[in-house]
């Protein structure tokens, strides 16, 4: 019989899109929907690298006048890096930090009225990518596409405001710092404003278009059992992440395995997403990462994703096809690969491949290739 105690409906699951949820701070238990297999399951090696020192995942100094080049290595050889210097307040990545934990600590029933829907994008719910797995993630989120303002106004009935002009604030510096870091990279490949048709400083980098994606991973209390965000590249020309003090990113590294990328005080962690990977075809590749919780901390990270304008077609720039080699992606917008990323997730990229019997390493020409092919 169902308890009548005040309070009794916080040990409730409340349901969303078929899954149980739960106020996460109520579990002293992992329950089994939310156990995974050994972390090997996301058929990668798992763990740091062996005995061998690990190589630091690259920081570049913004203010470095070698930053240009040293953002093209970083690309090159991890899709990733963390900046320091970039200019962006103290005060505002601090200032998003608490809204962020302000919405989380709200109570499960309060987030639900700001659910995200069946076949929407924004909102409160578990990672959208959940729907591919069939264990549930330690984590929650929060997808923030334009303005935040209904789902704020259901969240904080008449408190709503600074919510808004914190998420509005931080979006307009990530757009700047987004626009300006995308054209470094472009300049390392040796690719200008008259190559590629994307926003740039003359416009302030509007036109762009982007998501926020809050997250969450409370304390967990069987940590080794469990996944925060599984393994997934962003669909995303490049993204922006600002973690809390408390690690938790990996990137998967070839040849190495699972590195993670410790938080960096006012440091940010840019990923390189699948669309840059097809416009340089292949050669700044979009990175591996997922997300691990910890038994004791609070884990908070606020992504921003950043991609063109929704239907400018992105392939890959003839600058960078050498000689010899051949594009190996098809053009595609950023509204038609979310949606292919939604279907297929880890095939999205093969998907929008060319059949052009080239080597996924650049685009050498080799007849012996058998990728999924754009049909
Ligand atoms: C613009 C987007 C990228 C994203 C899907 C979304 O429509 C909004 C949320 C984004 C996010 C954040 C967490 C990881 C991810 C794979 C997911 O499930 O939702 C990404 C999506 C993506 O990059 O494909
Ligand atoms: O929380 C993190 O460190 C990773 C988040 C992430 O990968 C994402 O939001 O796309
Ligand atoms: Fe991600």
């Amino acid at each position: 019989m169902p308890a009548r105690l005040p309070g009794a409906f916080k040990f409730n699951p409340l349901r969303l899109h078929g899954k149980q949820l739960h106020d996460f701070c109520t579990l002293k238990e992992l329950p089994e929907t939310y156990a995974w297999e050994p972390v090997d399951c996301h058929g990668h090696h798992s763990g740091d690298c062996g005995t061998t020192r690990v190589e630091p995942v690259p920081v570049v100094d913004l203010y470095d006048p070698n930053a240009e080049r040293l953002i093209g290595h970083a690309c090159k050889t991890w899709g990733a890096f963390q900046i320091i210097n970039h200019e962006i307040p103290r005060r505002l990545l601090d200032d998003v930090e608490s809204a962020s934990r302000r919405l989380f600590s709200l109570p499960l029933r309060q987030k639900l009225r700001a659910a995200r829907d069946p076949d929407g994008v924004t909102g409160y719910g578990p990672a959208p990518i959940s729907s591919f797995f069939s264990k549930q993630m330690w984590s929650e989120g929060f997808t923030i596409f334009g303005s935040p303002l209904e789902h704020a106004r259901q969240l904080w009935p008449s408190n709503y405001m600074r919510f808004c002009d914190i998420i509005e604030e931080y979006s307009r510096e990530m757009q700047r710092l987004a626009g300006k870091l995308v054209w470094l990279m472009l300049g390392s490949l040796g690719i200008t404003k008259e190559d590629i048709q994307l926003p740039g400083p003359e416009a302030g980098y509007r036109e762009a278009s982007a998501a926020l994606q809050l997250n969450s991973y409370p304390a967990c209390p069987d940590p080794d059992r469990a996944v925060g965000l599984a393994a997934h590249t962003d669909s995303t020309l490049i993204t922006i992440l600002h973690q809390n003090g408390t690690g938790g990113l990996q990137l998967f590294r070839e040849g190495c395995g699972w590195v993670t990328v410790p938080p960096l005080a006012g440091g940010l962690v840019i990923n390189v997403g699948d669309l840059l990977h097809i416009l340089s075809n292949g050669l700044y590749p979009s990175v591996l990462h997922r997300a691990m919780v910890n038994r004791t901390r609070h884990r908070l990270s606020v992504a921003y994703l950043y991609g063109p304008p929704r239907d400018v077609l992105i392939s890959p720039v003839s600058k960078v096809v050498e000689p010899g080699r051949v594009p190996l992606y098809r053009p595609v917008s950023w509204s038609e690969y979310l949606g292919i990323k939604a279907k297929h997730f880890r095939n999205a990229l093969s998907l929008v491949r060319l059949c052009s019997h080239a080597h996924a390493n650049g685009g050498v020409i080799d007849a012996n290739v058998s990728d999924s092919c754009a049909r």
